[in-house]
């Protein structure tokens, strides 16, 4: 997969601002041009180093989530999905030259690992929207898969997100900037959300909603949880607090919506969060599920996504 520059072709000043609208994905920062090489440093890449273009002009979905092994799994389900030639052995992990993050492409679909939390995934996006950027992407659609913790909804429930909101249940995430604080909407994008839960009706016994999703900075305390190493709030007030959430329309808590709806709204990317929940936090702090059970449910946002990929591919089951 590697396509290495030749030595000669290392300028970064091609005639950027022509990318700008027309569906490609943009940056917003008026220094990046003016460098002379771009080191996507935690995903072992650069413009200097690879073709980015060559690797990964043709990128039309970009599927997202905390795990790993979740992500190479979506990656070999997609191989088989998309029916492509090439063999399985092929899929590589085009990031293997670090540790931080694993990243797989399967024809027009990159699937890519981002870590528990906002720092990470934010990290995460910084590099991987650059080189979608430098790779003169477009008409790019990105969606997180992932886990959540549900609020009164049954365990095994897919959340497809219409907003997502912070702790104090606000549609915004706020960034701290040297020594000040900005603040940044997290809106997604209406029409995918309702394109995936179209899709979700084709698939049967597929438990499906729209709803709010809240992002908090901590798995524990931030999400009102009583059995972390600190708790310092009483099973009532915790309880008042989800329920509180739940009546501003919160279906689900995970760690990183926010920041991936601000970051991929700024730079020209449709987005999507589309998460399972594995409990419902109405009933319990603990995920004991069966690991089998656990497993399935992660699959669930993968076999939706995938459904919603080869439909927009034209590609029928
Ligand atoms: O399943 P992933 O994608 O990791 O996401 C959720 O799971 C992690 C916590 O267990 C957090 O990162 C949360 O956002
Ligand atoms: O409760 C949960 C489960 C998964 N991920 C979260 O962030 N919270």
């Amino acid at each position: 997969m590697a396509s290495i520059l030749p030595a000669s072709n290392t300028s970064m000043r091609s005639d950027r601002n022509k990318y700008i609208g027309k569906g490609f994905v943009h940056v917003k920062n008026p220094y990046l041009d003016s460098m002379d090489e771009d080191i996507l440093y935690h995903l072992d890449l650069g413009t200097k180093t690879h073709n980015l273009p060559a690797m990964f002009g043709d990128v039309k979905f970009v599927c997202v989530g905390g795990s790993p092994n979740r992500m190479k799994a979506f990656a070999l389900f997609m191989h088989k999905e998309l029916r492509l030639e090439d063999s399985e052995e092929d899929i590589k992990d085009i990031c293997a030259g670090t540790d931080r993050y694993c990243m797989y492409k399967i024809g027009p679909v990159l699937s890519i690992s981002h870590g528990m939390g906002v720092p990470s995934i934010s990290i995460m996006l910084h590099e991987l929207i650059k080189l979608l950027y430098h790779a003169r992407c477009c008409d790019v659609t990105i969606i997180r898969i992932g886990t959540s913790g549900g609020i009164g909804i049954a365990p095994g429930s897919v959340v497809i997100t219409d907003k997502a909101v912070d702790s104090f249940f606000k549609p915004q995430f706020e960034q701290v900037i040297l020594d000040d604080t900005i603040t940044r909407s997290t809106e997604l994008d209406k029409e995918l959300a309702e394109e995936l839960l179209n899709c979700s009706k084709e698939i049967p016994d597929f438990p499906t909603l729209i709803g709010h999703t809240m992002c908090t900075h901590d798995f524990y305390e931030g999400q009102g949880r009583l059995d972390g190493a600190l708790c310092s709030f009483s099973r009532e007030k915790g309880l008042d607090y989800l329920k509180r959430a739940y009546n501003a329309g919160i279906r689900n808590i995970e760690m990183e919506c926010t920041v991936f709806a601000a970051m991929c709204r700024l730079c020209g990317l449709k987005a999507a969060v589309v998460c399972v929940t594995l409990l419902n936090r109405l009933e319990c702090d603990q995920i004991n599920s069966p690991h089998d059970v656990l497993a399935e449910y992660q699959k669930r946002p993968q076999l939706l996504i995938a459904k919603f990929i080869k439909q927009r591919l034209g590609l029928h089951d």
